[in-house]
């Protein structure tokens, strides 16, 4: 096709368009000097200030960026974000962060740094961006991981009423579909679900996860049935309660005191716990911990719906055995900063720690109740002491049933003999599971648990205050 201008044409108006833009420019500088000549110095940056407002284009976006941590805390809008985002993946995305546990049902995925996620909303379109950025000086550069989220400002109100919490609501479904439950211990290095958490870096205070594969459940539990139901109603309750503790105005924690020989069940009753509120574990060596300081930030980065788990508290030596003001231990600072002190813990552990977070379960186990601080024991402290005793006929029919496939309402000869054994003999329901493991047949199985129990009469092991079937368990044993 022909061209419609001739080359001729198009430097004639070229030209023309030149000395058309030197005009307006020349008289652009004339309306300068003539401002600098007419206006004063002030009036003329005013002038100038209120011109570059106008003409200046105004992005009209508004970008909210959602850090990590918030304060001393995980930030929840971030950690939503995380989990909203991985079912919001499209196409365009070019790098995934892609991982799965054994025990994990789907695969976890999340964004890898700079990854941009779009997302629509009513009538809302939005951008979100997760970014890394490191800070301060090397070695001791941190990274920052932020998610930026970007509308249009005239969505403003909305976003912030009604989508984030939204998106909060959607992450905790999520969350709750394909809820693996996590052990957290302060020794594991290593975040095993591939999110990008762990926010206290390389400071001392990071918890590391792995998935909690305690099978034990309150079926497998043996424990008097009215001890058990008892702790599921007191759970059942405690669920139950947001309202009422924030009316009585009482943090939202609930406190249990295991205490019983070892093998009795503790360790396996708090993972039954867990196992059935669905809740993670934070298992807390205190030996692990160093100060008071340190214990308020790692019990700081624990999250909500969870259970704080500190094993074996009366040998925490180290710890009861410093110093103990207990006038002070209320107070929040420790009475030796850069100490653990029992006091800290307490502290913890009815302040701060109480205060900033919502259901909580916190256990203390322990074989030796009467080596405890009284102000551990002082009621109020621990909402329930719950006694792990020997096992018991009942116990024991559980765990036949459980490990031989026993049913134990039928008649089986070597129960009499059993249960009048068990009566005169500290058997822990460690040492019957043992003792069942051992044969597949039944009745050699059995064979074999008649006689650990009589070797364990002869040895001299009878006790005279052993609780009877008919005690409620919860009740403390004194051991002769
Ligand atoms: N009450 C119980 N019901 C069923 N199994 C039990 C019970 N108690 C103990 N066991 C079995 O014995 C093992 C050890 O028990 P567990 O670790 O829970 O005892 P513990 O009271 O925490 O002991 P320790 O005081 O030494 O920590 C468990 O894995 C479980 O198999
Ligand atoms: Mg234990």
């Amino acid at each position: 096709m022909a061209s419609m201008f001739s080359s001729s044409e198009i430097s004639k108006s070229a030209t023309t368009l030149f000395s058309a833009y030197a005009s307006f420019a020349g008289s652009m500088m004339l309306v300068r000097s003539m401002a600098n000549e007419l206006i004063p110095h002030q009036l003329r940056s005013y002038l100038f200030s209120v011109f570059r407002y106008f003409f200046t284009p105004l992005s009209p976006n508004l970008t909210l960026t959602f850090d990590e941590r918030f304060g001393m805390s995980m930030n929840q809008v971030y950690e939503a974000a995380e989990i909203y985002l991985s079912t919001k993946i499209s196409p365009k995305i070019e790098r995934l962060k892609v991982g799965k546990t054994r025990k994990q049902k789907h695969f976890t995925i999340a964004l890898e740094k700079g990854e941009t996620v779009h997302d629509l909303f009513e009538d809302v379109k939005l951008t979100w961006r997760f970014v890394c950025i490191m800070e301060g000086q090397k070695p001791h550069s941190e990274e920052r991981r932020v998610f930026e989220l970007s509308f249009n400002k005239k969505h403003k109100d909305k976003v912030m009423d009604f989508y984030l919490p939204y998106v909060l609501v959607k992450a905790e479904e999520i969350k709750n579909q394909d809820r693996v439950i996590k052990l957290y211990s302060k020794q594991c290095p290593v975040e095993d679900d591939g999110r990008n958490s762990g926010p206290w870096g390389r400071n001392g205070s990071s918890w590391g996860s792995i998935i909690l594969e305690h099978p034990a459940t309150f079926d497998t539990l043996a424990m008097e049935p009215d001890v058990k139901k008892m702790i599921i109603d007191d759970l059942e309750r405690f669920l139950k309660r947001k309202e009422y503790y924030k009316k009585v105005g009482r943090a939202w924690k609930r406190g249990y005191l295991l205490f019983g020989p070892p093998g009795t069940g503790k360790s396996s009753l708090v993972a039954a716990m867990a196992n059935y509120l669905k809740f993670d574990i934070y298992d807390l060596r205190l030996s692990s911990v160093r100060s008071d300081a340190e214990l308020r930030r790692t019990l700081l980065s624990t999250t909500n719906r969870s259970i704080l788990l500190i094993e074996d508290i009366d040998c925490s030596s180290e710890v009861l055995e410093r110093p103990i003001e207990k006038k002070n231990y209320r107070q929040e600072e420790p009475v030796k900063s850069g100490q653990l002190t029992l006091s800290g813990i307490l502290n913890c552990i009815d302040g701060l720690w109480s205060s900033c977070g919502d259901e909580r379960i916190i256990v203390f186990t322990t074989n030796y109740k009467e080596r405890l601080d009284p102000a551990l024991l002082r009621p109020g402290r621990m909402d329930m002491h719950i006694h792990m005793s020997y096992c018991t006929a009942h116990g024991f029919r559980l765990l036949a049933s459980n490990y031989l496939g026993i049913d134990s309402s039928k008649y089986n000869p070597f129960f009499g003999e059993i249960d009048g054994l068990l009566k005169s003999t500290e058997a822990t329901p460690a040492e019957v599971a043992e003792e069942l493991m051992k044969n597949e047949d039944a009745n050699a199985a059995l064979q074999g648990l008649v006689n650990f129990l009589k070797r364990k009469r002869d040895e001299g092991n009878a006790i005279k205050n052993k609780p009877t079937d008919d005690g409620d368990g919860y009740e403390e044993k004194k051991n002769g």
